[in-house]
Formats: structure tokens, sequence, C-alpha cells
């Protein structure tokens, strides 16, 4: 997959067709409007392109003025949308700028000017200054230059499938909730840090993973995970918190997975964590030895999850 530089010539540029939308999670209702734009160019002679907006526009419109955090920073974003098949990315910097453009400037510059020639969007997309662009508009700031499909809502139980939806699930720790959403288990990219090595000295040795804070983490706790190691997946549980039976004041939350069936040195090595279950409250205990007896629980309550959901892995 190709990105492109924005001081493009529109003559450099392959007739596309895009999909548009911020994408953050690439759920299921993205899956839909990006696949759409695939068959699209295959239907019409394209090439497939997807159009997103870094960073999120929230950071820019001053809506939100927390650290940013998302289901799929934009690494992991690129990465999925790749999978898809996609032949082309355009990666917008968001800026005050960008969010200022009328609609028929963002069509103008953004859709014809990049020689997009089939356009696909879901039914709530907007464009252009204060969202003032929307599918009913579209064909009126299209100029005739290009055609366009509109993906209908892609509901469950009800509920429209939304990235908003999903962070909010992913900060109650409901991560067993997620794949109906997201079409997959939810994941995190992090670096195998060294850790105090305790956990080797009670049992139970740990890497702990140090995750980009770009990504939502999941609520302080014992989860049911797995891990890719070297591109294979291992079962497992991972203790999200300070460690409060040794640490009196931990600052940084300290994300840690113990293996089942797994004896390697992987210190620096890129893993993926995968969370399936929110098993329990992180605990103080009064010893190590309740410490050690409640781990085991833990990973009998694991083994547990992962034989009765066989079927998926
Ligand atoms: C499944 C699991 C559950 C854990 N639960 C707790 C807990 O409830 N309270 C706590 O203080 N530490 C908990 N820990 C963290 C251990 O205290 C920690 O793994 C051990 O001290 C080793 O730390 P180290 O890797 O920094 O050496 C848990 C660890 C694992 C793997
Ligand atoms: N459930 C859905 N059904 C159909 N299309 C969708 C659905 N969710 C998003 N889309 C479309 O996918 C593109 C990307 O949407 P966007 O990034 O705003 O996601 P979102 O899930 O709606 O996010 P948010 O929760 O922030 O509103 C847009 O074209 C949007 O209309």
């Amino acid at each position: 997959m190709l990105e492109f530089p924005l001081n493009l010539e529109k003559q450099d540029i392959p007739p596309l067709s895009m999909a548009l939308g911020y994408f953050d999670g690439v759920h299921r209702g993205h899956q839909q409007v990006i696949l759409e734009a695939k068959r699209q160019a295959i239907q019409l002679g394209l090439s497939s392109a997807v159009m997103t907006f870094d960073p999120h526009p929230s950071v820019v419109l001053g809506k939100d003025k927390r650290h940013v955090q998302y289901i799929s920073p934009l690494t992991e974003k690129i990465k999925i949308i790749e999978q898809l098949g996609i032949d082309y990315m355009f990666i917008v910097h968001f800026t005050a700028e960008f969010a200022n453009l009328l609609p028929q400037e963002f069509i103008d510059q953004y859709i014809i000017g990049l020689n997009v020639k089939h356009v696909v969007a879901g039914f709530d997309y907007t464009y252009g200054r204060m969202g003032k662009g929307n599918m009913e508009t579209l064909p009126f700031h299209s100029r005739e230059e290009f055609t366009f499909s509109v993906i209908p809502e892609l509901t469950e139980g009800n509920e429209k499938v939304s990235s908003t939806r999903i962070r909010s699930l992913l900060r109650e720790g409901k991560a067993d909730l997620l794949p109906n959403l997201l079409g997959r288990y939810y994941t995190t990219t992090g670096i195998v840090i060294h850790g105090d090595k305790r956990g080797r000295t009670i049992g139970f040795p740990t890497a702990n993973i140090d995750v980009d804070d770009e990504y939502i983490i999941p609520p302080l706790g014992v989860y049911s995970v797995r891990m890719k190691v070297n591109n294979t997946w291992y079962q497992g549980v991972c203790n999200v918190g300070y460690k409060p039976t040794f640490n009196q004041n931990a600052k940084k939350i300290s994300i840690e997975v113990h293996l089942f069936e797994f004896d390697q040195d992987i210190y620096g090595e890129e893993v993926v964590v995968e969370w399936h279950l929110y098993l329990r409250k992180e605990q103080k205990f009064s010893g190590i030895e309740e410490l050690v007896r409640q781990i085991e629980q833990d990973k009998q309550n694991a083994l547990h999850y992962f034989k009765e959901n066989r079927q998926i892995f």
C-alpha cells in the first residue's frame, strides 16, 4: 500500500474508488464501508483507497482536552486497512485550517482533486466546516465528477456499531463483548520490558509490556488474554495495575502477562496482547502466599474460559 504526499498532481494519481471516515478501530461498520470501496474499484476498473485523518478531530476542535486514546492508533489502523487489501491510503493531517474548509472546498481539493471517481461512506458521514456536508448534499457538491454509494447503518442489539460505543465498553473492561462490534478481539501492541524480576521467584514469571499510551488500556484488573510472540499465539493471564501487595506508591500502571506453557527470553520483543475476559479486580494481599494462591485460581479460570471457547481458537 502506498501513501501519497498531498502535494500531488491529479495526473499522478490513478482513478480511485475511495472510502471516507476516521475509522478508529476499523470495526464491522467501517469494514463494510472499506470493502464496498474495494468492490466498486474492481467493478468500475479503479484503484481502491481509504482517506482518513490524524489526529482525531476532537484534538483540534477542542471537545476533548484529555490526551486522546484510540482503539487503533494510526500505525495499527494502517495495518488493519492494509490487510483488507486496499491499494492506497491518504492520511490527511487534521488541522484547524482543514476543519475550516467549506464542504465544497473539501470535495474540490480532496476528492475531485485526488482523481476520485467513486466515493463510499456511511449513512452519517459528514464533511466540511461544522460537518455541514453530508450524504444528502454530496450529489450537489460532486459536480457530477464522481459517483457514490452510501452504506446503511450497521446495528448490533438495536444500536449503531460505532467507535464511541467500543471505546466506552473498553473503558468498562467489557473486552468479551467487543468481537460482535469490532469483528475481532481488542489488541494492543507493545514491547517487553524489564520488571522487578519478582514473578519468577513466586512461580509466575511475567512479561511486562510497555504499551504505547495512545492505546486505550482496559481498566485495572486481571484478564484472560492471548499474546502473540514471534507469530505464535499463547494463552495466559494479564494483570493491569500497581501491584499493591508490593508497591505502596506506584505511579505508573504496569501491564504484565503470565503465559501458560511458555519459557523464552523475550525482552525487547514486540508482542500483541489480545484482551478476552475481565476476571477480577486487582487486590492488595496480606502476603505472597495469598497472592500466589489467587494467581493460580486466575490461571484455572482462564484455562476454563479458553476451553469453553475452544471453537474460536
Ligand atoms: C494473573 C496475575 C494477577 C495478579 N494480581 C495481583 C493482585 O491482585 N495484586 C497485586 O498486588 N499484584 C498482582 N499481580 C502482580 C504480581 O504481584 C506480580 O506479577 C509480581 O509481583 C511480579 O512482578 P514483576 O514482574 O515486576 O517482578 C498479579 C500478576 C498476575 C500475573
Ligand atoms: N455502524 C455503521 N454502519 C454503517 N456505516 C458506518 C457505521 N459506523 C461508521 N460508519 C461509516 O464509516 C465511516 C467512518 O465512520 P467514523 O470514523 O465516524 O466511525 P463511527 O464509528 O461512526 O465513529 P463515532 O463513534 O466517533 O461516531 C463513515 O463513513 C461512517 O458513516
